[in-house]
């Protein structure tokens, strides 16, 4: 199975975001983002470092669309930074952060590069969380101005936009769990938050059809495959109420605009006043053009009678990343099927997918042969679903280049290619960029 097997106007790509690589968190007038301020907080990220620095791309990106035209891939995911375009969030513009992305956006139409434009990846704007955050309604409208913008700014150039990056990564992890910025721990906070990261959602998509553009837009969501532990109905109850939590609360409102129906009562019967506003949510479903699908593993639960969600992550043996999360890689085929079968049609991208592992430098060489198998698979089960008639329009790795992994900050590896964090920052192709260019330039199979 070779690349030319896949269907001939396939995106292959490679993702990055926008604080995990750009550095000069305080340069040309950008203003500060509340992953600036989560990370210098003592004991947010595990290894005591921050993206201030990062992979100097903001510095450096000529360099990195080189490393892209050297892959041989033909296009290339990227968040911009909201507050290197508005240092407040809104009102006053920095001009240098416009020229920025400018010129990163030429350079990669010079380069026969298509551009996928992620508006929101996690980075929001300090001085908007001092007012709520987006448990405001006001950032809803500043993130509306940001985005119409972009679209003037930009959309003459840049085909693809995505609205946000994972809400459940920017709802849930970062305002139940705590995990990630802005570090609140509060369930109902959360769920305001995704009511409003949705809504913000279908306005942007409302706002650019009404600009006529020539280009497409969706929403990047990161879902899972849900297996019981068992067939009891236990089992199956538990894996009902993960699936609502990680994948339906976001999938159902922006396909169906409505919250499914199974969580929604466990959260009304904890939180009454949640029903004055979920209704409201139907305004997330504005027609999209494509779906992303971030795609790393699947999640196997069993019954917990103490949880709300009445279950609890089970681990399988099994390979598994340096995330520690499962190899799974039929996860991606079952995942493209079922959502072209729920929520179809609808062209769907695989906008993340990779892996982190032990990446060591020996003898000049990274030989991450774990990765190259990882993606293999992955490839191989996205065309399953390909064959099967899910319309799957492109795919792309997680990542360019190691980069700053939130909360594990720079421990983690995902890059094809290593960054030398004791030398400059240097980028040296991993065994895994040597394997990809060759599969992008037909010279090796799947098999
Ligand atoms: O963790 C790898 C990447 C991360 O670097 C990206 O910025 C982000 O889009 C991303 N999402 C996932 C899947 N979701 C997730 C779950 C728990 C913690 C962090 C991310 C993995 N990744």
């Amino acid at each position: 199975m070779k690349r030319e097997m896949f269907p001939s106007d396939f995106l292959w790509g490679v993702a990055t975001a926008s604080y995990q690589i750009e550095g000069a968190y305080n340069e040309d007038g950008k203003g500060e983002s509340i992953w600036d301020r989560f990370a210098h907080t003592p004991g947010k990220i595990k290894d005591g470092t921050t993206g201030d620095v990062a992979c100097d791309h903001y510095h450096r990106y000529r360099e990195d669309i080189a490393l892209l035209k050297e892959l041989g891939v033909n296009s290339y995911r990227f968040s911009v930074s909201w507050p290197r375009i508005f240092p407040c969030g809104k009102g006053e513009v920095n001009q240098k952060g416009l020229d920025f992305y400018n010129a990163l956006v030429d350079e990669l139409l010079k380069q026969g590069i298509k551009p996928l434009l992620t508006l929101y990846h996690w980075d929001l704007p300090q001085p908007l969380q001092f007012h709520g955050g987006w448990t405001n309604t006001d950032t809803v409208q500043a993130f509306l101005e940001y985005a119409m913008l972009l679209f003037k700014t930009l959309g003459d150039r840049v085909e693809l936009w995505a609205t946000f990056n994972e809400p459940w990564c920017i709802s849930f992890l970062s305002h139940e769990l705590g995990e990630h910025a802005p570090g609140i721990k509060d369930r109902r906070t959360a769920l305001q938050v995704a009511h409003n990261v949705l809504v913000a959602h279908g306005k942007a998509v409302k706002a650019f059809r009404g600009k006529n553009l020539p280009g497409k837009i969706g929403i990047v969501l990161n879902l899972y495959p849900v297996h019981p532990l068992s067939e009891s109905e236990q089992d199956k109850e538990a894996a009902t109420l993960s699936d609502c939590y990680r994948n339906r609360w976001f999938l159902d409102p922006v396909f169906k605009g409505k919250y499914p129906e199974e969580l929604l009562s466990v959260y009304q019967k904890l939180y009454g006043d949640f029903a004055k506003d979920y209704e409201s949510i139907q305004v997330a479903s504005e027609k999209m053009d494509f779906l992303g699908v971030n795609y790393y593993s699947r999640e196997v639960v069993s019954y917990d009678p103490k949880s709300i969600l009445k279950s609890k992550t089970v681990k399988v043996e099994g390979k598994r990343t340096d995330m520690d999360w499962e190899i799974y890689p039929q996860g991606i085929q079952e995942i493209l099927v079922r959502i072209n079968r729920e929520y179809g049609p609808i062209d769907l991208y695989v906008t993340e997918n990779g892996a982190a592992f032990k990446d060591e430098m020996k003898n000049g060489k990274i030989q991450d042969y774990e990765r190259i198998d990882f993606l293999k698979e992955h490839f191989k089960n996205t065309y399953y679903a390909i064959q099967q008639g899910v319309p799957v329009k492109g795919y792309f790795v997680w990542s360019l280049m190691d980069n700053f992994e939130w909360a594990h900050g720079y421990s983690k590896r995902f890059g094809l290619f290593y960054v030398d964090y004791n030398d400059n920052l240097k980028r040296i192709p991993k065994e895994s960029a040597r394997w990809f260019k060759k599969f992008l330039n037909n010279e090796i199979s799947l098999e």
